[in-house]
């Protein structure tokens, strides 16, 4: 498993996640439990940082999420890697496994919800065409790849000067399909500081797998 957990944490405002308290444990925690069956976890740290945890090796992360990923990937040595978000504590073991099998099966995989609310454009403050929100979706992590192939897309990003917010968009860029598999809401992104009360009020709910 592959943890890009290097981010600064610009939009909550609190510092880097990775050591943001949820629950009355940090990000990093969450994350690593969630993993613990995890035949390798690399975890990319802000620059400056380092740690000691059984079974974890932390390397130095990128200016970058993409950089982060591709520091990491460097070093891994599964044949599927799971790239998941620091800032995603609440991720059920049965979305990793539908993520993990799809990624053996198509080479790339990565978990989604539908968009609950009305989409539309917004054209200069006012209120533009709706999009069929019925054909999109919020795209989540863990996102799996075959590792060797994630690899030539972070390359071949790197060479063609490709910037992506998720790994998918790599892949996908290459020309290699990326199977979606059923997400969950509950693993949302912890970004904005309101999102801190969602996530204080599943914490008190949520079953350790
Ligand atoms: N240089 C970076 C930037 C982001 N990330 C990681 O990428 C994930 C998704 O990023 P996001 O939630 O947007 O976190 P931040 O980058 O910390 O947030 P912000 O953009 O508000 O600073 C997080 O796990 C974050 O730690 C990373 O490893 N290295
Ligand atoms: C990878 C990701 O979580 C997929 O939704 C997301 O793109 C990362 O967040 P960011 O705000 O784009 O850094």
């Amino acid at each position: 498993m592959l943890l890009p957990a290097a981010g600064s944490g610009e939009r909550l405002g609190r510092g880097p996640k990775a050591w943001l308290e949820v629950g009355g444990r940090t990000l990093l925690d969450w994350a690593l439990a969630a993993f613990a069956w995890a035949d390798e976890r690399l975890v990319a740290l802000p620059a400056g940082y380092s740690l000691d945890h059984p079974g974890v090796r932390f390397l130095p992360g990128g200016r970058t999420r993409q950089e982060s990923v591709y520091t990491l990937l460097l070093e891994a040595r599964g044949e599927v890697v799971l790239v998941h978000d620091v800032a995603r504590p609440f991720l059920a073991p049965a979305v990793a496994q539908r993520v993990l099998q799809a990624a053996h099966r198509h080479g790339a995989a990565a978990p989604v919800v539908l968009v609950p609310d009305t989409l539309i454009q917004d054209v200069d403050g006012f209120y533009g065409p709706p999009a069929p929100r019925e054909a999109y979706r919020l795209v989540q992590t863990p996102q799996g790849f075959g590792r060797e192939l994630l690899l030539e897309a972070h390359r071949k990003a790197r060479q063609e000067g490709l910037e992506a917010t998720d790994d998918a968009q790599l892949v996908l860029a290459l020309g290699h399909p990326v199977a979606l598999v059923e997400g969950d809401r509950r693993a949302f992104k912890i970004t904005y500081p309101e999102d801190l009360l969602l996530a204080e009020g599943l914490a008190r709910v949520w079953q350790e797998p």
